[in-house]
């Protein structure tokens, strides 16, 4: 499966600058001979964090970014892990991933649940009350969550009881916890013997400054790509996607993991 990792500097605030980047960076990446299968997009890229205009400038039950995601999906055959977006339901806003695939259809959704007191999303957001579950894509079974979801090893594990064999983490992680955001990728690839896939993005908001760093890991913890932290960049790479049942077999932790304690 041939990858796309879209990190860049959104514009906060602006939903429309941003729509017209991503349609014209998909344009621009599936322009190449050898085309992605699927894309990735960072967290909250329709507005970035300006969470105290999300009143006003999140979309309602995801009105304006699945339509939008389903035209470029079907327009160029490619797979979206549609990052995340200020999503307006009944009860309030949520910080909703959604993934679309290739015939333009919308396969999975997921409300973040772990909100971060420091960006100060609860203030803003409300957190999600179910469980990330599994999808698929082309057979394989995958997961989505959102940045801060990353700290808690549960979520993962979760997903990966279930199957996953690419963790995807969609994110506007800060530059100040950078050794955080690459430890614990490798961990949660290590520890659940899965692909981690990321993106994140870059530029400064409200004296907040972003990591970029967006990176590919495989199921033994060695980062397959790296974006740099301060440059807008496309990671492209296939990922075979072979290895998963191999190192499950060579380090059993599925097995031995003691279930009846814990
Ligand atoms: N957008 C986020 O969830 C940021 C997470 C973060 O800053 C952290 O976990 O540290």
């Amino acid at each position: 499966m041939r990858y796309g990792i879209c990190q860049i500097e959104l514009v906060p605030g602006n939903p429309n600058a941003n729509y017209e980047k991503i349609e014209q960076w998909t344009d621009m990446v599936m322009a190449q001979q050898d085309k992605p299968d699927i894309l990735v997009l960072p967290e909250m890229w329709t507005t970035a964090y300006a969470l105290s205009d999300l009143h006003h400038l999140a979309e309602k039950n995801l009105e304006k970014t699945l339509p939008f995601l389903k035209r470029l999906a079907k327009r160029h055959q490619v797979h979206f892990i549609g990052g995340s977006v200020a999503n307006q339901k009944n009860d309030g806003i949520y910080n909703t991933a959604l993934v679309v695939n290739k015939q333009g259809e919308l396969v999975y959704e997921y409300d973040k649940v772990h909100l971060v007191p420091m960006l100060n999303e609860p203030a803003y957001l409300q957190e999600g009350q179910t469980l990330a579950k599994v999808f698929e894509l082309d057979g394989i079974k995958m997961g989505i969550i959102i940045c801060y979801d990353l700290r808690f090893p549960e979520l993962t594990r979760a997903l990966a009881l279930e199957g996953a064999q690419v963790l995807h983490i969609v994110a506007e992680w800060p530059e100040a916890r950078t050794s955080h955001w690459q430890a614990l990728q490798a961990a949660r690839a290590i520890e659940n013997q899965c692909y981690v896939v990321s993106s994140n993005v870059i530029g400064t908001h409200d004296g907040v400054e972003f990591a970029g760093r967006s990176m590919v890991i495989d199921p033994l913890g060695k980062v397959l790509a790296k974006a740099p932290q301060q440059q807008e960049e496309t990671l492209t790479i296939n990922l075979q996607l072979t290895q998963v049942p191999q190192v499950r077999q060579d380090v059993p932790v599925f097995k031995s993991r003691r279930a009846d304690l814990y």
